[in-house]
């Protein structure tokens, strides 16, 4: 919503596809025929709409020697709008406001300053919240033209600390969708982006050659009013929000006037849908995709909210503006939507309790205008709504008016319900035969396997006992082996010792001989003479034995 160039005319062209009823939790002929889904009704809030003031600072050149009327109280709810004159007035001249919150931003140095950071803090993270939990929610800024609406709700999305509400929520709500979606919780976003210029609807997200066909508002019974034929785009970056309102951005009337530069000639609303899905236990074990939900996903509850964040047009007086031609013309269509929307929230606010209560109270005009009947919900409805008056410091007149505004809009009492469906599934008998006998079959089979288990366990213990006993007689065996062997080694070995004490024997015999022999070669005659006696003897011994031997013989065989 920050702003480009003077509007265009309309040309007609075909609508665009897709539509946006608003969120709610008895959505109608989308279910399937197997599943019904029934409302949560527990999660039902009544709360009045909150309101914040924010004051900016002295910017305009007209401005630059005027006395700042506003202060703000230190608990800061307070807003004290002083006298015009404030020479000739005194103290009590002054009117004081109480609100949810007052956000002082003229002078970054002053201590209760708030910056872009801050006023998201106050009113868009507790939207956030809501949204996420299931409520249709809302934050519109209202205010005088050059009060600072555009600047709160968009800022400056080149620097990241003048961003405003729009793009912080958006941040915000991705980075809590990060965290919270999980295998069993799926988030959906989808973004529209329309403008209400001279009563008419504009989308803004579409083609250049559709972006000035006028859309048609439609009632849905049950979820209230909406924008046939709007471009919804769905979400799957954070970068994805920047490009759709960027693109908003450059398709949106605004145009110089003698208040503003910049100044927003149309009232714009950019949607964020959100869809969450929660599954339950998937035997399978199968994800689904997460690009899209199909209207057949086995999902048990379903989660719908719709976040608005509107830009009103500035109400303008037409001798501040100077406006003549297309501008007057403009300026009129936007004081009469302002002038609805203001009598839409006398009407709710003279209620008291809200639409619940049984008051005679005028019926709200919402038809009146196209914005008061496109913020049906937001205004009186299924909303937890936020408005953001934003005044300048130095206007009286339209201070004072912005403030009154404010004061009753307060007094409006909205009855927020969680839109959450909790899918009934009319095939939940057959599901649950189902499911019984795939858990009995998941039984049987397991059942069988164990039992595979045991008997081939009992076939391995038999077969580790054979085993065992083999090994063991092997061992057996090699002991006997090994007992024999040691045997016959002791024996082997005695012999070996018997051998060599042989061998040393015969050894020595072998010296002698050499000994001998070495004597006989000496030549020793006397050794000699002895060798010769002594081989006579024998001989002469030998002759004798073979005569008695012989003789012998004779004796026994004759
Ligand atoms: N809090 C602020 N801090 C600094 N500058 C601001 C602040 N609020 C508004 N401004 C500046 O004041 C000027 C008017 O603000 P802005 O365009 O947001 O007003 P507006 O209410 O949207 O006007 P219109 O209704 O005509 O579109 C802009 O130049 C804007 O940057």
């Amino acid at each position: 919503m920050s702003k480009r160039s003077t509007g265009r005319a309309s040309s007609p062209s075909i609508y665009p596809s897709a539509s946006t009823p608003p969120a709610s939790s008895s959505r109608s002929g989308k279910q399937s025929l197997a599943t019904q889904k029934s409302s949560k009704a527990t999660d039902t809030t009544s709360s009045n709409i909150k309101v914040i003031v924010r004051v900016r600072p002295r910017i305009l050149p007209r401005e630059a020697n005027s006395p700042i009327l506003i202060q703000m109280g230190s608990d800061g709810r307070t807003t004290t709008l002083l006298p015009k004159n404030m020479a000739n007035s005194s103290p009590s001249d002054s009117k004081s406001f109480q609100f949810d919150h007052c956000l002082w931003s003229v002078r970054s140095t002053d201590d209760n300053y708030k910056s872009q950071r801050d006023t998201f803090e106050l009113v868009g993270k507790d939207i956030i919240q809501h949204t996420l939990a299931g409520f249709n929610t809302c934050i519109l800024a209202y205010g005088q033209t050059g009060s600072g609406k555009s600047y709160t709700m968009m800022g400056s999305n080149e620097d990241e600390d003048q961003q405003g509400i729009i793009p912080q929520s958006c941040k915000e709500l991705w980075d809590q969708v990060q965290q919270l979606q999980n295998i069993r919780k799926r988030f959906h976003l989808k973004v529209s982006y329309f403008e209400i210029y001279n009563e008419q609807v504009h989308d803004l997200l579409a083609s250049n050659s559709e972006s000035r066909v006028k859309l048609k508002v439609r009632e849905n019974p049950q979820t209230g009013p909406y924008v046939e034929g709007l471009t919804e785009f769905q979400i799957t970056k954070l970068e994805d929000f920047n490009k759709y309102l960027k693109m908003g951005d450059v398709n949106r009337t605004v145009a110089q006037t003698k208040m503003n530069d910049n100044s927003s000639r149309s009232h714009a609303v950019f949607s964020i849908n959100l869809k969450i899905r929660e599954f339950g236990i998937n035997l399978d074990g199968v994800e689904s995709s997460s690009d899209s939900f199909s209207e057949t996903e086995d999902y048990i509850k379903e989660t719908n909210s719709s976040l608005r964040l509107v830009d009103l047009a500035g109400s303008e007086r037409v001798t501040s503006t100077g406006a003549t031609g297309v501008r007057m013309k403009e300026g009129t269509n936007i004081n009469k939507s302002l002038t609805t929307l203001g009598r839409v929230i006398l009407s709710l606010s003279d209620r008291g309790d809200g639409p619940n209560n049984n008051s005679v109270a005028s019926k709200p005009p919402y038809r009146d205008s196209v914005l008061t009947w496109l913020l049906k919900e937001n205004l009186g409805g299924n909303s937890k709504t936020v408005m953001v008056a934003c005044i300048s410091p130095c206007d009286y007149e339209e201070t004072l008016s912005t403030l009154r505004y404010a004061t009753l809009t307060q007094k409006v009492r909205l009855v927020a319900r969680a839109n959450i469906d909790e899918i009934q599934h009319h095939n939940n008998i057959e599901n649950d035969r189902k499911q019984k006998q795939k858990m009995e079959d998941e039984l049987i089979k397991m059942k069988l396997q164990i039992e595979e288990m045991t008997s081939n366990s009992i076939s391995e213990t038999q077969k580790n006992e054979e085993i065992i006993r083999q090994v063991t007689n092997l061992s057996k065996f090699f002991e006997d082996r090994l007992s024999i062997q040691t045997e016959k080694y002791q024996i082997v070995k005695e012999e070996l010792i018997k051998e060599r004490s042989h061998r040393k024997k015969l050894q020595d015999s072998l010296n002698g001989i050499v000994k001998t022999l070495e004597m006989i070669d000496s030549k020793d005659p006397d050794y000699e003479e002895d060798l010769w006696k002594q081989s006579n003897l024998l001989n002469q011994r030998s002759y004798n034995f073979q005569i008695e031997i012989m003789k012998d013989l004779e004796k026994f065989c004759p």
